[in-house]
């Protein structure tokens, strides 16, 4: 079964994607660390994040960056907006996401074009939501929680920017996919996002398979 979970920066998406591939004993891509691993390696060899040749020449990245915890940054997070504009950064990460999506057994993936572009076949999808102020205090915490220091207020102005760029950019924009379920997790908490994320992803496979 292959599970596209789609949505705005800080939406939960991430969260409720590890779950569900816990629960249904799959393997999981965080697809937005490999632009964030791109934008990282731009950064360590002082390229220019706006020029598409420069970040290009970034993608062949040392797998090592993955696990670096400085991926999670809000700067990086950033740039990572900037330099998955550029379609063809978007076209050298493809066919590695394709693969991924496509393993035997399946996979659920995250990001922002999984049920659109990845996998558009994908069995299961969810397009997980939040308001900006909401999704702004949950990372405002989690940095916190990390010893950022950072006010509330940029890590607001920050996720408008990236949600205005991620939604306006010419390829691969982030949007819902029209065949995925909507799942505002604003007034939900972790568990029971989970719990409503687990019955979609039931529900439609199903439906999927035809059963009633
Ligand atoms: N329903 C929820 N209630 C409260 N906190 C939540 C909820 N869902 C996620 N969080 C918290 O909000 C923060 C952002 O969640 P998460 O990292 O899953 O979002 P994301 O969409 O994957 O983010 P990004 O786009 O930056 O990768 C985390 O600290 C997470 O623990
Ligand atoms: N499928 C994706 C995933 C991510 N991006 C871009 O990367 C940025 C960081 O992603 P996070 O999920 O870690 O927040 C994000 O703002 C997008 O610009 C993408 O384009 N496509």
């Amino acid at each position: 079964m292959i599970i596209a979970v789609d949505g705005p920066a800080a939406s939960g998406k991430g969260t409720i994607a590890r779950a569900l591939a816990r629960h249904f004993n799959l393997p999981h891509l965080d697809t937005g660390l490999l632009y964030r691993a791109v934008a990282h390696t731009v950064r360590r060899l002082e390229l220019d994040p706006t020029k598409e040749a420069d970040a290009v020449a970034a993608c062949d990245f040392d797998e090592l960056t993955l696990a670096d915890p400085g991926l999670r940054d809000d700067e990086v997070g950033q740039m990572a907006s900037v330099v998955s504009a550029h379609p063809l950064v978007r076209a050298a990460l493809l066919a590695r996401q394709k693969r991924f999506a496509h393993q035997p057994g399946g996979a659920v993936l995250d990001g922002r074009d999984i049920g659109t572009v990845i996998a558009p076949d994908a069995d299961a999808k969810l397009f997980v939501k939040a308001t900006a102020p909401v999704r702004a205090r949950r990372r405002h915490n989690e940095l916190l929680s990390r010893g950022k220091a950072i006010t509330y207020e940029q890590v607001l102005a920050d996720i408008r920017d990236r949600d205005a760029r991620d939604s306006h950019r010419s390829t691969a924009p982030l949007a819902q996919a029209a065949d995925a379920a909507p799942l505002d997790t604003s007034n939900l908490s972790i568990e029971a996002a989970v719990e409503r994320a687990i019955s979609l992803v039931e529900g439609q496979a199903r439906g999927k398979r035809g059963v009633a």
